[in-house]
């Protein structure tokens, strides 16, 4: 998700103005209230785009951080609010001490994950300059991207505007999943989140190319049944996932995961045993057994949030494409290779493996948010949820069965294209993904990766509340 989206390119007279308009407004509130101490907070981003949609919403997020810095100091007038084409900008007229208010905003600013992207302005009449931050003992601001001193790297010129969206996109979405609270839940609890991502999925329909109570999709050995089969055979393992969470001592997560890995071995045979040989859910027992065995080992000690947990997950499968996928550890014969290894020696897609090694951030980063944000009933919000996750990822799946990668393009037009004509919401959408079944059943395409992808979104939806 991109929080620049939507965003407007500001020229550099609205960039003046703006200034213009601050300087007269600060001088204002010094007149008004010449004993006060005034502070003015407003993003600090880089580039034309000072706000967006997105932008805004984490300002405010931010701002309700930084109110309780202010409980010991006097209010003396409402916090002055503004929101403009070069971002939203907040003004507290408070009591205190010039230098006391600077050492908590700095304070703030060095501790808070977003402190960095603020511009924290602290002055009053009486006094006759601003104090700097090396003056109260503060060292000077680092780069967000190299931790040199930033001045040095802006002057020098040292990244591109591209390198610091990036980096800030990563702070803003680290912010957002560490504000997504996991509370401590029992181990039926977190068990039944994990079966109803995966009944809900099976569940949802139209699924272009899978399988739905409707359609068998691209799948002639498999039906909805095959799934509630399969589901129920995996339960004993589900519960065994959060016992090896929930009781591992200890930090050395990558052990925890090769015991995880066993348990899902053997699930794995469970689970052919329930559907007479098909692959239903191989990739769930994968990705949904690592996210239960994280929840639970993340939540040993009580209330976590999602930033925590994702790097749990990375911490359990480091390396794991190198030790899976490397040359030397690839299986021997040819005809052995799934599906994930031969196309990581052909298009070097790291495929689900990749995904866990980043803590599956396109459920985190994309796919849960933006369920979050969905109106409508349960069905129309997952098919949006599937759609999204469809265009946003390389499906090991999907390019097995289509014999070739570019098929990834093709999936995003067909995914842009859905939320064009209104996605699940309207006629036209739900025609559209109902042809699309049609051309995926004829042409034997199934993505199976976009639809493992939202069964862990709906697991963490669940257990944070949004579902
Ligand atoms: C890593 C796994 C999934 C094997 O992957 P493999 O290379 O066999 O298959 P492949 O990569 O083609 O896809 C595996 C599954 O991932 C899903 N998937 C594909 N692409 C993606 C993606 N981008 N994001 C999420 N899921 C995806 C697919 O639906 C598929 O079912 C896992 O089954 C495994 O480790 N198998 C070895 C035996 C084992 O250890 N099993 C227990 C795992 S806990
Ligand atoms: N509703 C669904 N319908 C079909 N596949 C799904 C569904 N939900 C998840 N999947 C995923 O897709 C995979 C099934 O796709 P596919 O049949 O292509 O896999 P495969 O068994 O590895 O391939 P093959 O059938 O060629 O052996 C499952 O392992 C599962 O991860």
């Amino acid at each position: 998700m991109d929080y620049f989206e939507g965003g407007e390119r500001l020229n550099l007279m609205q960039v003046l103005d703006n200034r213009e308009w601050r300087e007269k407004y600060q001088k204002q509130l010094m007149a008004s209230f010449p004993t006060a101490v005034i502070t003015s907070v407003k993003l600090n981003l880089p580039g034309p785009i000072k706000t967006s949609p997105k932008l805004q919403s984490v300002f405010q997020n931010i701002i309700n951080d930084l109110n309780p810095v202010f409980k010991d100091l006097q209010i003396i007038k409402e916090a002055s609010f503004v929101d403009q084409i070069t971002g939203p900008e907040i003004f507290f007229v408070t009591s205190g001490c010039l230098k006391l208010v600077k050492q908590i905003m700095i304070t703030f600013e060095e501790s808070h994950l977003l402190g960095r992207l603020l511009d924290l302005d602290v002055m009053c009449q009486n006094a006759d300059k601003q104090l700097s931050r090396e003056e109260l003992g503060f060292a000077p601001r680092k780069c967000l991207l190299c931790g040199k001193d930033a001045k040095t790297c802006i002057k020098e010129g040292n990244h591109s505007l591209a390198e610091g969206y990036s980096q800030i996109n990563k702070m803003l979405h680290n912010f957002e999943k560490s504000k997504m609270i996991v509370p401590q839940m029992t181990q039926s609890q977190v068990v039944d989140a994990a079966l109803t991502g995966m009944l809900y999925e099976v569940s949802l329909g139209p699924k272009p190319g899978l399988v739905d109570p409707i359609s068998n999709g691209a799948h002639k050995d498999m039906t909805v049944f095959t799934f509630i089969d399969s589901s129920l055979s995996l339960q004993p393992y589900l519960n065994e996932a959060y016992r090896i969470g929930n009781q591992f001592k200890g930090t050395d997560l990558p052990r925890m995961f090769s015991l995880l890995r066993n348990a899902g071995i053997r699930a794995e045979k469970d689970m052919f045993a329930a559907t007479n040989g098909v692959n239903t859910h191989k990739g769930a027992v994968f990705s949904l057994g690592i996210m239960v065995t994280a929840v639970a080992y993340a939540t040993q000690k009580g209330i976590t949030n999602l930033l925590t947990i994702q790097k749990v997950i990375s911490d359990m499968t480091q390396d794991l494409v190198k030790n899976d996928l490397g040359k030397n550890n690839l299986r021997n014969s040819q005809n052995q290779q799934t599906a994930g290894e031969r196309q990581f020696i052909k298009y070097k897609i790291p495929g689900v493996r990749g995904e866990a090694e980043k803590g599956f951030p396109i459920v985190m980063n994309l796919a849960l948010p933006f369920l979050c944000e969905q109106q409508g009933n349960l069905n129309q919000r997952l098919l949006n949820t599937l759609m999204k996750i469809a265009g946003n990822i390389d499906d090991t799946n999907l390019i097995k069965r289509a014999g070739n990668a570019t098929i990834s393009k093709d999936m995003q037009h067909w995914s842009m294209t859905f939320f064009q004509i209104g996605g699940s919401y309207t006629p036209e959408g739900l025609k559209f993904l109902n042809d699309l079944d049609q051309m995926f059943i004829k042409r034997n395409l199934s993505m199976g990766g976009a639809a493992d992808n939202l069964i862990l979104t709906i697991f963490l939806a669940r257990l944070v509340g949004s579902l």
